[in-house]
């Protein structure tokens, strides 16, 4: 595998292909060599180990769908030319930022209200059923009238966070799925694993009284701590079978991205088996409470049935896996499904007994300001858009 200049590669992206830039290195894959794909992803996992021994380059970068049961395929593909190399940052950050357009139309799925709605019988649902957490997203739905850049959309979301998981992936259909998510799913080099979950949310503010007393109330909110402690609780339990030692701090850190304050709790391990892959630990993770909830099917059934859409790979991983065994896998968040002249914007939040329907709104028009910004679009649509006000403001154009 060659090393290329990471913002060369950043630059050179085209949809389809395979980009992921972090704090420490970036992975960019062009073309297809060969592409697995299945619905179940643990044996997804070994095709690709199997595959990987006799592939060059011997790396595979891929998407996991949000539920794999609903028919949507994990997609791995070994490219025809890999290249992993340093951050991209601090040099990108002299690169121009890209126009990406106006769209035409913006449109809340469900409308606003609804959203709250479903919050409500959420709650609800928790206490009836014995959940102890699920994780609501709503879409925004985009259309332009001229063709929409997956390319330009990467490029400003590098831009604008040298500390995310900033990714781009070619999905089934010729769409792409491109995000800049805050939260590492799990990580393994050799027999060092580490996951970083984020549960628990406040907007950023400009104003920086307002900022600090936003993180200090998410540090001081018992109901974000039961939202984080229910997902620290399931990651460590599901990393426990494959380590023999597991490092999990007793309270998260307060974390930021350039758009939220999160709790966020750094959980270290070392395998017992040195051949268990970054793939195959993934897909034991996934999907965590970060975006299913506990206890996961029942979570995930009540998703199935307040949501009025799949998720398809929103809240999936995105990631790598080599042939030794080691990768890097981001929870897919922060994201948009780009098709070619449309896309489709995700953000979700925690649901616990405790949740109130007008924040969790809030919270989720508050995460949809990562893409928002990346495409140069006014905060103020987003405000409209998300209005508890229904219809009459849901769309634009
Ligand atoms: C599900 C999302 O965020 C997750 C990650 C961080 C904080 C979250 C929360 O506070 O609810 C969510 O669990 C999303 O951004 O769509």
């Amino acid at each position: 595998m060659e090393a290329m200049n990471a913002v060369r590669l950043l630059d050179d992206y085209r949809r389809g292909d395979f980009f992921l830039a972090t704090e420490r290195r970036t992975v960019a894959g062009a073309g297809v060599a060969q592409e697995l794909t299945g619905t179940d992803e643990a044996a997804l996992s070994e095709r690709v180990h199997a595959v990987l021994a006799e592939s060059d380059p011997p790396i595979a970068m891929g998407v996991l769908p949000f539920d794999s049961g609903a028919g949507t395929p994990g997609r791995m593909v070994v490219p025809a030319t890999a290249h992993v190399t340093g951050p991209a940052h601090p040099a990108a950050a002299t690169l121009p930022r890209r126009e990406v357009g106006t769209p035409s139309r913006v449109r809340s799925v469900p409308e606003p209200v609804l959203h709250r709605d479903a919050v409500a019988r959420a709650v609800a649902a928790l206490g009836e059923r014995g959940l102890r957490k699920v994780v609501l997203a709503r879409a925004l739905d985009l259309e332009f009238d001229t063709g929409v850049s997956p390319e330009a959309i990467l490029v400003n979301l590098v831009l604008d966070n040298p500390r995310g998981y900033t990714f781009a992936a070619g999905l089934p259909g010729a769409r792409t799925l491109v995000g800049s998510s805050p939260e590492l799913l799990l990580s393994r080099r050799g027999t060092q694993v580490v996951s970083h979950p984020h549960a628990g949310s406040m907007p950023r503010s400009a104003d920086p009284v307002e900022d600090a007393e936003n993180g200090r109330a998410l540090l001081a909110s018992r109901k974000d701590h039961i939202e984080h402690a229910v997902l620290t609780d399931a990651v460590t339990e599901a990393l426990r079978p494959f380590c023999r030692k597991l490092d999990v701090p007793a309270v998260p850190d307060l974390v930021s991205t350039p758009t939220m304050w999160h709790l966020g709790t750094t959980v270290t391990g070392e395998l017992i088996d040195a051949d268990i892959t970054a793939l195959r630990l993934a897909a034991a993770l996934h999907p965590t409470p970060a975006i299913c909830g506990t206890p996961t099917d029942s979570a995930r059934a009540l998703v199935t049935e307040l949501e009025p859409f799949q998720r398809g790979y929103y809240a999936g991983a995105v990631g790598w896996v080599d042939a030794g065994g080691d990768g890097e896998w981001a929870v897919s968040i922060r994201c948009a499904e780009v098709a070619e002249r449309s896309l489709r914007l995700y953000a979700g939040g925690g649901i616990v007994p405790d949740s109130d329907p007008q924040a969790e709104l809030d919270e989720t028009t508050a995460k949809f300001a990562t893409l928002f910004g990346a495409m140069g679009l006014p905060r103020e649509w987003l405000a409209e858009v998300s209005s508890s006000a229904g219809p009459a403001h849901a769309g634009r154009g």
